[in-house]
């Protein structure tokens, strides 16, 4: 990290602009906490989208450019909140109009190439404080991981970027963009990758699992379903930029769709012992000696389904070849997840708390594994999520953002009509899920004076 304190940004309150470039989801969602806490905001989207942007925001406390010059010329933060695949592209064209001596930063998801991005196209007076908010736009930002990172920055200007974030009352993570980009490849990428393949497996099928008996089998089908729900809900630049430009995400998604691939073969071919082994390795690599520390009741998530015509709440066994193939690749690559839990997001803390469920009650996990070897009842789920993992695993390492974008509309349009309702379950279903999960941590810790939550 190079220091430039030349031109220091003054530090009394609320007297830096921030600018936003980029008025989609999450660029919205920091200009309205931002300017509420009383900083003076400027924003733009694409110049074709000013008058509409101006309209909406007549009146509010954001004033509204036409374009990224005039944001940058006038601010003192410019945070760049564009889709991950632009990035290079439109900070080349804004950059060089940055403000003398202002801070630029960036919300993609992947920050390899928006770093590269500031260091190709910023003039060398600007300071560079990255920031990126590991929650969705609609998702209460008090107490999730929110990672800065000081590139080129002296620490007067990082702690300026914090006082600024502070608005959001997330859990501040500093790291540099190489840790970032490890990190949210374990967490983001291969969890996304799981879903993806869940949803497309579904569609292959032509099957709405909630719609379907096997699937009404309580709170660990719920989480599987809920969740696609929400990924396939969200614009698909999300997902294939944090997996396609980040190198570390690509290779962890081919491992995955590997490991995948090599249980289903020994399922088909009724290997049953060289399975367990397996299973019971990757158990012992990734849960060894751990107490189990994320909570996920199946009460709790029984109520989140659905299903409006079959009774909820028995449970009925399913192979949970996603969900073994999981810890099998995390086994196989050293990936211990909780080391990353800095930087979860609430999707990744949902499916590790479904691992750990199964994986922490024996009986479960033996269930798994005699219905992965005896029950026909899953097989043409288990062959079409097999290469549903491979076909986005493809995607990703062709760098396809094309390929990508026709496989994710695909299945997007497919659940389309029940994308409201699935939301909304989703939203209570995880409010309720880490509501419970921090009393139960809260009395964990008034018990033993020990909580991992
Ligand atoms: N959504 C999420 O859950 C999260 C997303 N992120 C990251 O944040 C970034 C933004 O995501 P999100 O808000 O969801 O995506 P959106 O697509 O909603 O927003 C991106 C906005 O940037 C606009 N844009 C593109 N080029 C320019 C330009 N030259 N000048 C001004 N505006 C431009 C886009 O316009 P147009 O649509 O016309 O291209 C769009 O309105 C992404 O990099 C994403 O990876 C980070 C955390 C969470
Ligand atoms: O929680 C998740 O994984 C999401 O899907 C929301 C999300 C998407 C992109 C990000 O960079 C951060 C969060």
């Amino acid at each position: 990290m190079s220091t430039t304190d030349t031109l220091p940004i003054p530090l009394t309150n609320h007297d830096a602009t921030v600018g936003i470039i980029g008025m989609g989801d999450m660029g919205r969602l920091y200009a309205r906490k931002i300017s509420e806490a009383g900083w003076k905001v400027t924003a733009c989207d694409r110049p074709d989208k000013f008058e509409a942007l101006k309209a909406e925001f007549q009146g509010s406390s954001i004033t509204v450019l036409e374009n990224g010059h005039l944001v940058s010329r006038c601010s003192d933060y410019i945070i760049y909140s564009v889709e991950a695949e632009n990035i290079d592209a439109v900070v080349k064209l804004y950059g060089p109009s940055t403000k003398m001596g202002a801070i630029v930063g960036g919300q993609t998801s992947c920050k390899a190439p928006e770093i590269a991005a500031f260091e190709k196209h910023l003039p060398q007076d600007v300071e560079i404080v990255s920031c990126h908010s590991l929650h969705g736009p609609k998702v209460d930002s008090r107490g999730q991981p929110l990672v800065i990172i000081s590139h080129r920055a002296s620490a007067s200007s990082t702690a300026l970027i914090t006082r600024i974030l502070s608005c959001f009352a997330s859990k501040t993570v500093y790291l540099s963009a190489l840790e970032h980009d490890r990190i949210t490849a374990d967490t983001q990428a291969v969890t996304h990758a799981a879903f993806l393949s869940m949803g497309t497996a579904w569609h292959a099928n032509a099957q709405f699992p909630w719609e379907v008996e096997r699937y009404n089998a309580g709170g660990v089908e719920n989480v599987k379903i809920n969740i696609m729900m929400r990924i396939y809900s969200n614009k698909w630049h999300v997902y294939a930029g944090l997996a396609i430009l980040n190198p570390a995400a690509r290779d962890q998604i081919r491992a995955y769709a590997e490991s995948v691939t090599e249980l289903f073969k020994l399922m088909i071919s009724h290997k049953t012992e060289e399975f367990r082994q397996r299973i019971l390795k990757g158990r012992e690599a990734v849960f060894g000696g751990r107490k189990r520390e994320v909570l996920l009741r199946d009460d709790i998530l029984d109520q989140y389904s659905l299903s409006a015509r079959l009774p909820n709440g028995q449970r009925r066994p399913n192979s949970h070849l996603s969900l073994l193939a999981m810890v099998d690749c995390w086994w196989k690559l050293g990936i211990v997840p909780y080391e990353h839990m800095i930087c979860e997001t609430p999707l990744f803390r949902l499916w590790l708390g479904v691992v750990e469920y199964i994986y922490s009650d024996v009986t479960l996990l033996e269930e798994c594994i005699r219905t992965a070897m005896e029950d026909d009842t899953f097989r043409m789920d288990d062959l079409e999520f097999t290469f549903a993992a491979r076909g986005w695993s493809d995607a990703v390492s062709f760098g396809d953002f094309e390929g990508y974008r026709k496989r994710f509309e695909k299945v997007q349009t497919y659940f389309a009509p029940r994308v409201a309702e699935a939301t909304r379950l989703g939203n209570e279903m995880i409010a309720k899920i880490f509501e419970k999960t921090r009393e139960e941590g809260a009395s964990n810790e008034d018990a033993k004076g020990d909580s991992s939550l």
